[in-house]
């Protein structure tokens, strides 16, 4: 109990030092590929705990450096069972999701001895999110986007996916949970029996895909969404990532109405997946310049927790940062225990 509420504290003090508002770093995956990562593959993202891990430190160094409060780790797409038909053992898989959390952990210490050597920075000390990707995402076939798992996904099915899973990413240490693009209802309810079930004792937050400006994916009302997380203590944070940044300011003002949480949102650059071609489509893309006149009023439309997701990268973090905390007085506050 002591240590539950220790940990949440955690979050709400960084929001608190960051000024209001906390910086969520940027897309992951888009960065690994910018340095050449190869990841049209099954696994996305994932690939790279196989085959380049240093690159995953790298990125993370980066988006430390542009500013990020809070990291999210590289195991959006890394699942047991995607890496199990990849011919790895169950020990081997679970050894690479908890590297996900080490490299994270890693990165987030290395900067911030370096950076408290000097007083004067304006950095805070980042906490590492464990990246939870949805059963879609582990589906690879565009289905976080829709919703449609189709009937033989149930709940149990579910909670089945998402359990090992989750236990192995807390083990490694991780300062609290991201779920990311939950796209309906049923797997918002998974995850949260999942953490009351393990009793998890590190802070979540829980982030919705949305395509049309409104509802999840699925079509399922916000509202139905939420009063399903709202029943739990477990879940700290709610929103949305890897939306359009212009479905974002109506939505934040929707959750305000529809939950006391604290809300976090991270959308994309607006482009859109094509789930088959399995590349990004051209669509109404914003610069950086856009997506900081759009965080700002997130920001003041009471989102606590601001980042980017698919094809931004850390300079839209830095510009964000930059502008978020352009109000913090210049100090060396904080620091991980
Ligand atoms: C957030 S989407 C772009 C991740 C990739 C998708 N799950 C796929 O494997 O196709
Ligand atoms: N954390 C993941 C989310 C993909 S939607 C990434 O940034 O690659
Ligand atoms: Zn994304």
């Amino acid at each position: 109990m002591g240590g539950e509420k220790t940990h949440a504290l955690l979050l709400e003090d960084l929001i608190e030092n960051a000024g209001g508002c906390a910086v969520v770093d940027g897309g992951f995956a888009t960065q690994l590929e910018k340095h050449g990562a190869s990841i049209n593959d099954p696994l996305w993202s994932a690939l790279c705990l196989i085959k380049d891990p240093d690159l995953i430190k790298r990125v993370h160094l980066e988006y430390l450096e542009a500013g990020a409060d809070i990291l999210v780790t590289s195991s959006y797409q890394a699942t047991l069972a995607g890496f199990q038909s990849r011919g790895l053992s169950i020990e081997e898989a679970e050894s690479l999701l908890e590297k996900s959390v080490k490299i994270a952990v890693e990165a987030r210490d290395k900067f911030w001895v370096a950076k408290k050597r000097n007083s004067g920075h304006n950095y805070n000390g980042a906490l590492v999110a464990a990246s939870i990707g949805s059963y879609g995402a582990y589906l690879a076939d565009g289905s976080e986007y829709s919703g449609n798992y189709g009937v033989k996904v149930t709940l149990e099915k579910l909670k089945d996916f998402h359990r090992r899973r989750l236990q192995v990413l807390v083990e490694a240490g991780p300062d609290l949970l991201a779920f990311e693009t939950i796209p309906n209802k049923l797997e918002a309810r998974a995850c949260v029996e999942l953490l009351e079930e393990e009793n998890i004792q590190i802070p979540s937050w829980i982030c919705f895909s949305c395509v049309d400006g409104e509802s999840a994916p699925s079509g399922e009302s916000f509202k139905e969404c939420l009063d399903v997380i709202n029943k739990s203590n477990k879940v700290s944070a709610v929103g949305i990532n890897c939306a359009p940044p212009h479905f974002i300011l109506s939505l934040i003002q929707r959750f305000k109405e529809l939950t006391d949480k604290a809300i976090v949102v991270y959308p994309n650059s607006g482009e859109i997946w094509d789930g088959t071609a399995k590349k990004w489509l051209p669509s109404k893309c914003f610069d950086d310049e856009k997506f900081v006149q759009f965080a700002l009023k997130w920001r003041d439309a009471g989102a606590k927790l601001i980042g980017g997701c698919c094809r931004t990268t850390p300079s839209t973090v830095r510009s964000i940062s930059k502008a978020l905390k352009a109000r913090k007085p210049v100090s060396n506050i904080r620091q991980i225990a």
